[in-house]
């Protein structure tokens, strides 16, 4: 069998992308899809997102992990997903899709960025080893020092609590490090230990997000602009006097690649 895929990108943080809509693809088999994201003997990727026809929605993300195993939800992944669907005529410039955390909703603008609403956030606990919060996918969020982020050992401290004693009983974390601007119109600077790639990956969208939430409560206004190593994304919502958040926003670029095709 042939597979054709897509490959698309999100502030780098970048995905194959399968036409599901026959339901053809072989998901049960991890390692296939472990192989396809592998950089050197595979395609290469931080993740593989299939997108499948469901009734009641215009279509349904299945998001896997570079390990090969389903994930919970991916904010790149996700506004990559909706400009595949619009590149297949899925949709138009409105998106209504189900994906691991639930329905979303999105919009592409004239200039291609992908507007997609992210799901309501309830609150956000203090750890030891940071905020943790739950933005369609487990993320702690520590705040460094300025001037640190640079230099910071995002791997070693990022492994650290994804699998220290908290998160090992909770099926691990996502691990976002992040420095403050130091002048107001300056974005949040992000990188980010990614659970499923255990790598450092370039941009993690449930990320940002989770760091914007955490933002909020040191004085951070919607919209909150932050920074990742593959650029520039922006989170907006609406905060409420009980600590949840709602209408949360994640936007950003999300860019065809190049298409290919691979035996499998
Ligand atoms: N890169 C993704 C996050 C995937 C989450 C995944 N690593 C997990 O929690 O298993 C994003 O843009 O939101």
């Amino acid at each position: 069998m042939t597979l054709h895929f897509h490959k698309y990108q999100g502030t780098a943080n970048d995905f194959v992308m399968v036409d599901d809509r026959a339901r053809t693809f072989p998901a049960d088999d991890h390692a296939l899809v472990r192989r396809l994201c592998d950089r050197r003997r595979g395609i290469g990727a931080d993740g593989l997102i299939l997108l499948r026809i469901l009734p009641g929605y215009d279509f349904e993300m299945v998001y896997f992990n570079a390990d090969g195993h389903l994930g919970s939800m991916c904010g790149n992944g996700g506004r990559c997903t909706v400009a595949f669907a619009r590149q297949l005529g899925v949709i138009t410039d409105k998106a209504h899709f189900l994906a691991a955390d639930g329905p979303h909703e999105a919009s592409v603008d004239a200039d291609g960025r992908v507007h997609l609403r992210m799901m309501d956030v309830a609150g956000q606990q203090e750890l030891p080893d940071g905020i943790f919060l739950n933005t369609g996918s487990p993320h702690i969020v520590r705040f460094l020092a300025a001037s640190t982020l640079a230099e910071y050992d995002v791997y070693g401290e990022g492994r650290a609590v994804r699998y220290g004693d908290t998160f090992r009983e909770r099926g691990g974390t996502n691990v976002n490090f992040v420095e403050a601007p130091q002048a107001a119109d300056q974005p949040w600077q992000v990188r980010t230990y990614e659970r499923g790639v255990e790598d450092e990956t370039f941009s993690c969208g449930t990320g940002v997000t989770a760091v914007a939430l955490a933002a909020a409560r040191r004085g951070a206004a919607s919209p909150v602009p932050l920074r990742t190593l593959g650029g520039d994304l922006s989170v907006a919502f609406q905060r409420h006097a009980d600590g949840s958040f709602t209408d949360v926003y994640l936007s950003g670029p999300a860019e065809h690649v190049f298409a290919g095709s691979i035996a499998l």
